[in-house]
């Protein structure tokens, strides 16, 4: 069993989905660790044979992995340490606001047993257009008062579980958390950098998706790499023009969560979202391509950072060509004809 220190808490994972199972077995390499499913026979299946082959396919997750389907108990597994525990939560963004809404019930009374809440989702809120952030910030509540941050980067779950390199970056206004998720996921084959810039982070983990379905659709039409290229990089214009916006620093669009994560999310064949670009690109519907239950995060967040966009004065064109041709009918073809046709300007 891992040495105690004050930054040697347990970690409950919250989400047995890919990330949140590939985290999970980081963090047992460091400390102890519990994983939350909300599903009983994913629980049942990690806790008895360390496998979670509906999201993890062919890897043995480690031996001293604990799991349950009970967030009561894995909020209790969290608090019990001898110091306080981290809570991971690994929720598509569409579940943030209701687990961090349990969350907050669960920990009434019990906070100062909590060393920080860092979460991983990427995207904007689809009915507020609001970042994780925010949405946690009302969720948990502003008498909860335990300190919280982001963790993106190019990472895809596969490979991370594979115990490939990686390397990530959380972001938290609190150095105490950026030290402990240090402790917690840094070593072997893992580098965690850090940062302040919370809604840089954010910002950059949601926009990428949906540049990473654009290339999709260019790739898909078979428009080549040149075309690859020119998305990649005027879409990071994008990101960070609308990042700059919000309050972010620019230079953290040109770090891990930004191009890092724009770069591997555009080119990677594991890529959620750039598969859905590729499919449309070759003439499939959004609601056929996401029948399956696929979570590409980028395809609902599109619209919601339009209309952020249009109230903050910022230009989105790659944006709106893919909100163009997801939602308003507009043939893949057609909507880069509509992004070449635009007038000349200055880079
Ligand atoms: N898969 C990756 O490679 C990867 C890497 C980095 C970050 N992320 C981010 O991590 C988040 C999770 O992604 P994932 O790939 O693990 O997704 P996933 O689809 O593999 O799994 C999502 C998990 O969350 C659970 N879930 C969904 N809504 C929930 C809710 N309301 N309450 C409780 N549980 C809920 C599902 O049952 C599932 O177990 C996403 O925001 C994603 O962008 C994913
Ligand atoms: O499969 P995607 O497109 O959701 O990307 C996964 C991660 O966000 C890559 O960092």
């Amino acid at each position: 069993m891992p040495a105690t220190n004050a930054h040697n808490g347990p970690v409950a994972v919250l989400g047995a989905g890919a990330w949140g199972t590939a985290l999970a077995n980081i963090a047992c390499d460091h400390r102890d660790t519990l994983l939350w499913a909300r599903n009983k026979e994913v629980a049942s299946e990690i806790q008895a044979k360390h496998t979670n082959r509906g999201y993890l396919p062919d890897v043995a997750l480690h031996a001293s992995m604990q799991a349950t389907s009970g967030l009561s108990a894995a909020l209790d597994y969290a608090c019990a340490g001898t110091s306080p525990g981290l809570l991971i939560l690994a929720v598509p963004l569409a579940g943030l606001r209701s687990l961090c809404e349990l969350v907050s019930e669960g920990l009434a009374h019990r906070t100062d047993r909590i060393s920080g809440i860092i979460w991983t989702c990427k995207g904007l809120e689809a009915s507020s257009g609001k970042l994780p952030s925010q949405i946690a910030q009302e969720a948990l509540g502003a008498d909860l008062n335990i300190p919280s941050g982001v963790l993106s980067g190019p990472s895809f779950a596969r490979e991370v579980a594979q115990g490939l390199p990686v390397a990530l970056t959380v972001a938290s206004q609190s150095a105490a958390l950026r030290s402990s998720c240090i402790n917690a996921l840094h070593g072997g084959a893992v580098r965690v950098y850090t940062s302040d810039d919370v809604v840089g982070v954010e910002v950059g983990g949601a926009l990428k998706n949906i540049m990473a379905i654009a290339c999709g659709i260019s790739d898909g039409l078979g428009l080549g790499t040149n075309a690859r290229a020119a998305l990649i990089t005027r879409g990071l214009a994008e990101m960070t023009r609308f990042g700059e916006a919000l309050g972010a620093r620019p230079a953290t669009f040109y770090g891990l969560t930004g191009l890092g994560d724009l770069v591997l999310t555009a080119t990677g064949e594991l890529s959620r979202n750039r598969l859905v670009g590729l499919e449309i690109g070759r003439g499939r519907s959004l609601s056929d391509i996401l029948a399956g239950g696929l979570t590409a995060e980028g395809a609902r967040c599109a619209q919601a950072v339009l209309l952020r966009a249009q109230s903050l004065k910022v230009d989105m064109p790659i944006t709106r060509a893919v909100c163009e041709v997801l939602f308003q009918g507009i043939s893949p073809i057609g909507a880069v004809t509509r992004l070449l046709a635009r007038e000349a300007t200055t880079e």
